[in-house]
């Protein structure tokens, strides 16, 4: 069920943590939350799941309103941070504890509970207390008491963060070809980008407690439109742009030109680039979007060499390059050329 945020405003007393929030996320998609902490996004997830009441705005999942539907008769599944097993219970126990309170019959949450383990990988660990298991483990059974119940919404607040690298891209793998299986509509929140791009069909980057963008890791990793979501997701260099430019843009006094396509606001004040669309050449060579520059530092780090250069135009705005495999790599304080594809620059707000 496509489920349809409008308006949302959440206030702690002067601090407005939700500013008109306004998302629609259709049925079966995988949904990020991302952004810095204190952004709203655990906010917005809390409100979703009926824990927390909205000042302002309405909530609706398959077209009926949620704002009059306690939390228990929402049927979402939710799984925190801290994994929130009832320590005493064995695995089996805790994945059919929200059955129980929903009065199934017995042996119908029986065999629920062997299906949910099974799904999760841990049927041999029916019988193991929460302490007897790993963090990961424990967070997979967390994941099948959630989706025990069939929910029509799965709410997931930082799963993953409370595990170590290898157990959580693990995690990340099965969680997501879970959630496709099931093509249950989800909702992650996460302040790790690369987790929010590896998982999701939609990142919806909020800063301060509004919205900044909305797409596909595709989109916002290659169209960027503000400074702050060009800087949050991946790597960017961000020229600001002299403000006494006359109708071109220019960067330390040295025109740059875009593609026509960029051309969407009538004074652009900044513009951003990958470290990895920019080229090395000549010092000297002549041509469009081609700065002279020095090599300040080079850090190697196995598939791609980052090289920082200062140019001459603006010394004081270091830019990045990234080379790839085995190009030839430069040394700190060698002279040389940075050439910037007009394709590749992207206006920002
Ligand atoms: N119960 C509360 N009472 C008062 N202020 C709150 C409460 N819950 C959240 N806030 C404030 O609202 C803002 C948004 O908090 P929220 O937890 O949604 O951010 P977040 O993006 O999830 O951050 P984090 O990644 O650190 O959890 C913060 O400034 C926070 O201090």
């Amino acid at each position: 069920m496509d489920l349809s945020i409008r308006n949302l405003v959440k206030r702690f007393d002067r601090l407005t943590a939700l500013d008109n929030v306004t998302l629609d996320v259709p049925h079966g998609n995988f949904v990020c939350f991302l952004g810095p902490s204190g952004c709203g996004k655990t906010t917005l997830l809390r409100v979703i799941a009926g824990l927390e009441d909205a000042d302002e705005g309405t909530i609706e999942l398959g077209g009926e309103d949620l704002t009059a539907v306690p939390t228990r008769a929402r049927n979402f599944g939710v799984v925190f941070q801290s994994y929130s097993l009832f320590p005493n219970m064995s695995a089996a126990r805790n994945v059919g504890y929200g059955l129980e309170c929903r009065r199934w019959d017995k042996a119908k949450i029986g065999s629920r509970v062997d299906e949910m383990l099974d799904l999760v990988h841990l049927g041999d660990h029916r019988t193991k207390l929460p302490a007897q298991m790993s963090g990961g483990q424990q967070q997979r059974i967390a994941l099948a008491r959630a989706l025990a119940p069939d929910p029509s919404l799965l709410l997931l607040d930082e799963p993953l963060s409370a595990l170590d690298a290898k157990v959580r891209e693990e995690l990340r793998v099965e969680i997501r070809s879970l959630q496709q299986r099931l093509n249950l509509t989800t909702i992650m929140v996460t302040h790790d980008q690369e987790e929010a791009l590896a998982m999701a069909d939609v990142v919806v980057v909020m800063n301060k407690g509004t919205i900044e963008q909305i797409g596909s890791p595709r989109e916002l990793y290659a169209e960027p439109q503000t400074a702050f979501v060009a800087d949050f997701i991946g790597r960017m260099n961000i020229l600001r742009l002299d403000e006494n430019a006359p109708m071109q843009p220019s960067f330390g006094g040295v025109a740059l030109h875009l593609a026509d396509s960029a051309h969407t606001a009538d004074h652009i004040t900044a513009l951003g680039v990958r470290p990895e669309m920019i080229s090395l050449t000549e010092v000297d060579a002549a041509g469009d979007n081609t700065l002279s520059a020095t090599v300040t530092g080079v850090t190697y780090l196995g598939n791609i060499t980052r090289v920082e250069v200062v140019t001459d135009a603006e010394p004081k705005a270091p830019i990045s390059v990234e080379l790839h495999g085995a190009s030839a790599v430069p040394k700190v304080g060698e002279r040389l050329g940075i050439v910037i594809p007009a394709e590749a620059l992207r206006v920002l707000a």
